[in-house]
């Protein structure tokens, strides 16, 4: 698809409510949708021109053009392109953490833009990110229960947050013992698992996770990439996932996103675009991620 048009996911992108599960962010309902959304970052002062526009009064720097993305509850949704492409402005923008120049975000029925943390409280706990670095996220004077418990606590989520923060260790593995440790206790991988469940505890309909396993070996990886998947399938969780593992995405979403040069060029089920991709960025993703995955054997004797 070019120019990333509006579309749906093919596994149910109109407006649906959760399937049920225990997610509490599952009281909000439909699908989360970037709809035309057009995005440029500042761009310094042109000579003679306004701040972040050219001479002919375009914007410069169009870093998302017309990006059209539909994510649904119970389903995930790959994004992938190359670096720059515009995956994390996107995320950006359906976190509602910078404002399209053009284009809405809604939640179902509800547009969302960036605005008073009290008014987006409710679109703070039903959409949740895991960063790229998710352990450099956390502040590092807290303890594991106090970094689970502050979210709980500022976004005002029902129920025992003792025990929703204990639900989140578990899930992700981090023995209780650690929870009065703080990140400098811990090592890298604990650290992300501890920043992974954080997302969690507050119990979002939906996660946008910006390459979330990249830091942990490949164990904690498939335990990590499983539970995700059992959210979804089981909770109903909404999943994106930002990668650049085009396998990652295979196993775990049902449609992939193409991005390229700040739009999205071809979206479709997964196995479709990784199998036969119909725009020459995919394909290019696709045969890069084959030479690293199956390089030419080196011929015995040769110099590798
Ligand atoms: N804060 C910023 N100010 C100005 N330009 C930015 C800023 N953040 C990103 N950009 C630019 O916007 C474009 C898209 O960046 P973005 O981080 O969204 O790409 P990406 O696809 O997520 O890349 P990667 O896969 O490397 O994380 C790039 O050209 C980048 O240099």
């Amino acid at each position: 698809m070019s120019d990333g048009g509006a579309f749906s996911n093919s596994d149910g992108g109109g407006s649906v409510s959760n399937s049920g599960g225990s997610n509490s962010g599952g009281s909000v309902t439909g699908a989360l949708a970037a709809d035309r959304v057009s995005f440029a970052y500042p761009a310094p002062r042109f000579r003679g021109g306004v701040h972040g526009t050219r001479h002919d009064g375009t914007l410069h720097n169009g870093t998302l053009h017309n990006v059209s993305l539909h994510l649904a509850p119970s389903s995930s949704t790959a994004l992938v392109g190359s670096s720059g492409s515009g995956k994390s402005t996107l995320v950006r923008i359906l976190l509602a953490l910078a404002k399209p120049s053009a284009g809405t975000v809604a939640l179902g029925a509800r547009e969302v833009r960036p605005g008073l943390a009290r008014s987006l409280r409710w679109y703070r706990q039903a959409v949740q990110y895991i960063p790229q670095n998710p352990a450099g996220s956390l502040d590092p004077r807290m303890t594991v229960s106090q970094l689970l418990g502050e979210p709980l606590r500022q976004l005002r989520v029902a129920g025992n947050h003792r025990a929703l923060v204990g639900e989140a260790l578990e899930r992700v593995e981090v023995p209780a013992g650690l929870m009065e440790r703080r990140p400098g206790e811990l090592s890298g991988g604990q650290n992300q698992r501890v920043a992974i469940a954080r997302a969690l505890a507050v119990q979002p309909a939906y996660l946008l996770a910006d390459e979330p396993v990249s830091g942990l070996d490949l164990p904690l990886r498939d335990t990590v990439l499983s539970l995700l998947s059992s959210l979804v399938r089981e909770e109903g969780l909404g999943l994106l996932l930002v990668t650049h593992d085009l396998g990652t995405a295979a196993r775990m979403c049902g449609t992939t996103s193409v991005m390229a040069h700040g739009r999205i060029v071809e979206h479709g089920p997964t196995h479709r675009v990784l199998d036969s991709p119909g725009s020459p960025e995919a394909a290019a993703l696709v045969q890069a991620s084959a030479a690293l995955h199956f390089p030419p054997a080196v011929p015995a004797g040769a110099a590798p």
